[in-house]
């Protein structure tokens, strides 16, 4: 691992999931992981389980072909159809920052074949558990077993990765698995993103912080730079692709939980400049299946006063200019959840949730929903 992991990081570490095989090297990776998440919140992660062979079919293979698909295959899917937010996304859809974010996506959820309508009384951001939409066997064969597979890896990835965050932070290993605890609506989300090359807008996705604990990012072209994050003098580092790793980042739950001592990181997408010949594809994985009914300001983990220090000598955030999260601090993680999802796809929200939607937008359908 190189030695940048201070708070003014002007590159992103890289570190070796294999150590974690071997109790010895295992203590060395955790004592790394300790110093990344206080002070960078971003990193590389190499050798993972995660099948390379499955990778490159998904990267080379099915995602180009998945956006390459007739218009109507792709609209037939469309998220709107869903009150799940899972499905198609047409490009210039999300806005951040009052720009358009420049790319399209396939937003597809875990762990659900079939639908599981709402009983009375149960609350209404349950719902947003439920099926995918995937393009048929015929247009697109083996794609979605490939990528269901795929899934199931990364899920299982991020549930060790999760374990691991504890132990560096002086915990029990299973300390944050209590935020996991929902039986039968756990549902990750992941996204499959296209970046054309630079159209009207130079922002692919604009800064802003994740939601869930974990982020798993496969940036799938690699010729494509774009993605940057914010160290804390404010500057944009770059976190150019790098074979066969994952950017794993960490998001606004777990810096709640954690009383700020894992970083929530701020960043964003340039998209891929005027004088590339391809786009750029991404595909990333949030660990969002929390327990839909946790608050995590009031669940805040007791941490110990050695690691509160370490935090304390990192130094203040400053305010950034990314979109935050502020609803952690009054509802259920489930609720955060819905109402994100609402602000990202307006669209949705009026058809399926009329009164979250009156609630955020009472002045009627924004231009592009407010990408979180
Ligand atoms: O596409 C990427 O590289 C990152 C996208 C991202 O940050 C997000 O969707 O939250
Ligand atoms: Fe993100």
């Amino acid at each position: 691992m190189s030695n940048t992991t201070t708070a003014n990081f002007q590159t992103i570490p890289t570190l070796d999931y294999s150590l974690t095989a071997h109790p010895e090297s295992k203590a060395q990776f955790i004592s790394q992981l300790r110093s990344v998440i206080i002070n960078v919140g971003f990193l590389y992660l190499s050798n993972t389980p995660v099948d390379k062979a499955l990778i490159s079919t998904l990267k080379d293979d099915y995602i180009p072909r998945l956006f390459a698909l007739p218009q109507e295959d792709k609209d037939r899917i469309r998220m709107v159809n869903s009150p799940h937010f899972l499905g198609y996304s047409r490009m210039g859809m999300e806005l951040t920052k009052g720009e358009v974010d420049w790319r399209e996506q396939f937003d597809f959820g875990t762990g659900c074949e079939e639908e599981k309508p709402l009983k009375d009384g149960e609350p209404e951001y349950w719902n947003v558990y439920g099926p995918s939409q995937y393009p048929t066997e015929t247009q697109l064969p083996g794609f979605k077993a490939l990528f269901e597979t795929y899934l199931v890896q990364v899920s299982a990835l991020a549930a060790d990765f999760l374990r691991l965050v504890s132990e560096a932070v002086g915990l029990p290993p299973d300390t944050l698995d209590q935020f996991y605890k929902t039986e039968n609506r756990t549902m990750h989300l992941s996204k499959i993103v296209k970046y054309p090359v630079q159209g009207q807008s130079k922002q692919g996705v604009g800064a802003h912080y994740d939601g869930s604990m974990l982020t798993f990012l496969l940036q799938a072209s690699e010729e494509h730079r774009g993605l940057q994050a914010q160290n804390l003098r404010g500057e944009w580092i770059d976190v150019p692709p790098k074979p066969d790793t994952f950017v794993v980042n960490f998001g606004r739950s777990l810096e709640f939980v954690t009383q700020g001592v894992v970083r929530a990181t701020s960043h964003r997408v340039l998209a891929p400049p005027l004088d590339s010949k391809t786009p750029r594809y991404s595909v990333p994985f949030f660990y969002s299946g929390m327990d839909l009914e946790v608050r995590v300001d009031s669940n805040a983990l007791k941490m110990p006063s050695e690691i509160l220090k370490l935090r304390d000598e990192r130094g203040v955030l400053p305010e950034t200019e990314s979109i935050n999260y502020p609803e952690y601090a009054h509802d259920v993680a489930g609720k955060v959840y819905l109402l994100g999802r609402a602000k990202s796809h307006p669209d949705v929200a009026e058809r399926h949730y009329p009164d979250v939607f009156k609630e955020l937008f009472p002045n009627g359908m924004p231009l592009h929903g407010v990408a979180y």
